[in-house]
């Protein structure tokens, strides 16, 4: 096997609270991400899993351990923009068109106009979003506006993307619909996935391998590999041995 893309080494992380308390949001996590991987970080409210996202992202620094990416710190990874970055709610700019949206990261790199065009036509190819280019944030359902996200984290091609709960602010069937497009995306453009969820079905449904994170300290609990066919189809959701990992993950929890 190959040297591990991500390598997360003894992470550990303690906010302080009021009266000098504090909460252990991660104690002693290790793990080792392959490139190209699909990676869920799944678990209830409070175990860690953004906390952890958060400092691959180097938007926060763990009390202790350490993360390298390709042998660099998430900070050289950050400035080098190597990374793309979905948050639950896809925070676009109302004033600015999809295309003017999706175009923002390219600008502040500073890529030439023609380059960015390119770019921005691939994109929205890639998401099927062709025709709603010109369109503003607010004239796109909550499932369209988090397709944008997802093509505004890949603009700048990065290495790999980082998804904190992206769909989990939408209704049961554009879910569905999107969890089959981000796999279709995935196997367009192998990037390493990580992403944060707290649905058991849906990590099942995405990932390689599903991270199964349990609160109170947040530490790491399980690794389940997910052994399905690919490519999947919403349809794979309703056989036995779809049913079979969402019970062995279900049962991780039992007594947590
Ligand atoms: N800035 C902070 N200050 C103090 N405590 C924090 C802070 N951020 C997170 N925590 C605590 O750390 C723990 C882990 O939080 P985190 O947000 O990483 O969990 P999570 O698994 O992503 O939860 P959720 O699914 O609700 O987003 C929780 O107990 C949370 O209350």
């Amino acid at each position: 096997m190959n040297a591990p893309e991500i390598q997360i080494k003894n992470v550990s992380m303690i906010y302080p609270v009021k009266n000098g308390e504090e909460v252990i949001a991660l104690n002693d996590v290790s793990l080792d991400i392959q490139e190209g991987e699909f990676i869920s970080l799944l678990g209830p409210s409070g175990c860690g899993k953004t906390t952890l996202l958060r400092i691959i992202a180097d938007l926060l620094h763990p009390t202790a351990g350490s993360v390298s990416i390709r042998g660099q710190s998430p900070r050289d990874i950050r400035l080098q923009q190597k990374y793309g970055i979905v948050f639950q709610s896809p925070v676009l700019y109302d004033w600015r068109t999809v295309r003017r949206n999706i175009c923002m990261p390219m600008e502040i790199m500073g890529i030439p106009r023609k380059e960015r065009t390119a770019r921005i036509n691939q994109m929205l190819d890639l998401v099927g979003l062709q025709d709603f280019g010109y369109k503003y944030p607010f004239e796109l359902s909550g499932g369209m506006q988090q397709r944008v996200g997802i093509c505004r984290a890949l603009a700048l091609n990065p290495e790999f993307l980082l998804m904190d709960e992206p769909f989990s602010a939408l209704d049961e069937f554009t879910r569905e619909k999107l969890n089959e497009d981000l796999l279709g995306i995935w196997s367009k453009t192998r990037k390493t996935v990580i992403f944060v969820t707290h649905n058991i079905v849906e990590s099942v449904f995405l990932s390689d391998r599903v991270v199964v994170l349990s609160p109170h300290p947040g530490r790491l609990s399980a690794i389940v590999n997910i052994d399905l066919p690919r490519p999947r189809e919403n349809s794979i959701r309703e056989t036995p041995e779809f049913f079979k990992y969402v019970a062995e993950i279900r049962r991780s929890f039992e007594g947590v």
